[in-house]
């Protein structure tokens, strides 16, 4: 089986709103994949649709290879979907999961305590309403975990947590995953924040998927640059261009140049700008971070 879940082609409105457009994700077994793109971009409704909450226009999911459009009740049993967190607040983590067992129809006693053992949450006796958000968080995945999914779907399961909450999160993923070899999806509007995660990325902007990538293709994406601050930006790309061959660069206000080609000839750069007239404030090598790099994405539309 080469993958696990795939979308083929889908499109969703609302209304006039195209909330998707002819999307088409592989998500391959094993892998933790994170779904990235900022508020509004469809990643709700994308896993909305993969979830049979909410139909598709047109398009198909596949799930284990089979299209799962007749099959919406196997597609739910097999995945585990955390949307945000219902439970009762006034009931501890394993009154909540008994309950999540009798939705799913599981009989077995054991169930609540194996998931309860994956998330260490086996010790906590106290009711929900006074968890915090990582430990909600942690009953969220359990959740999830109820039934032996072989696939969990989260939708943004980082937002509100701190940054200690993020560590451990990741441990857990990184744990189920291994240990457990449960395939993850992942959403998040912050790209740095499922890149330690993450072994693939897709990325998803205004509806549609602009590109998915492996994590190592990703890293190397993300290069290597220099920052001139300068007191005539418009003046200064001018004379760069003018002087130097094949130059990648990006004016970004007044003042400053990022250059992303000849950052080894930083020399050379400081002298075509002085001897042109231009003043130099500083010259600062910089390597572009994730989210930098996924704004450009954006920025070229794919
Ligand atoms: N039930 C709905 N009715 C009408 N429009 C909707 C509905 N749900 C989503 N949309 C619209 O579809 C688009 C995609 O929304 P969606 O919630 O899937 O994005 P998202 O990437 O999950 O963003 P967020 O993180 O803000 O939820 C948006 O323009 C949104 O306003």
């Amino acid at each position: 089986m080469e993958n696990l879940l795939t979308t083929h082609a889908v499109t969703k409105t609302y209304g006039k709103q195209e909330a998707l457009h002819d999307v088409s994700i592989h998500v391959r077994p094993g892998e933790v994949y994170g779904l990235i793109g900022k508020n509004g971009a469809g990643k709700s409704t994308l896993f909305k649709v993969i979830m049979g909450l909410a139909g598709q226009d047109s398009g198909e999911i596949s799930i284990y290879d089979q299209p799962s459009v007749e099959n919406l009740v196997g597609r739910q049993k097999n995945v585990g979907f955390m949307f945000g967190s219902q439970f009762f607040p006034y009931l501890t983590a394993r009154e909540n999961l008994v309950y999540t067992c009798k939705l799913k129809g599981i009989t077995d006693k054991t169930e609540v305590d194996r998931v309860l053992r994956l998330v260490e949450l086996d010790k906590v006796k106290k009711k929900v309403k006074s968890f915090s958000m990582g430990m909600k968080q942690r009953l969220n995945i359990a959740n999830a975990l109820v039934g032996k999914p072989d696939l969990i779907i989260m939708d943004e399961p980082i937002n509100g947590l701190d940054p200690q909450g993020i560590a451990h999160f990741r441990g857990l993923v990184q744990k189920l995953n291994r240990e457990q070899e449960i395939t993850f999806v992942l959403s998040s509007h912050i790209l740095g924040e499922l890149g330690l995660m993450a072994s693939r990325f897709g990325f998803i902007h205004d509806g549609e998927l602009l590109n998915e990538m492996d994590r190592e293709v990703l890293l190397e994406k993300t290069e290597d640059q220099v920052i001139l601050k300068v007191d005539n930006a418009e003046k200064a790309a001018y004379l760069l261009e003018e002087h130097l061959s094949s130059l990648d660069y990006i004016v970004n206000g007044d003042k400053e140049i990022i250059l992303s080609d000849h950052i080894d000839e930083t020399n050379k750069i400081a002298k075509i700008l002085v001897d042109g007239g231009v003043e130099l404030y500083k010259l600062t090598p910089h390597q572009q971070t994730l989210e930098e790099y996924y704004l450009s994405l954006i920025h070229q539309g794919g």
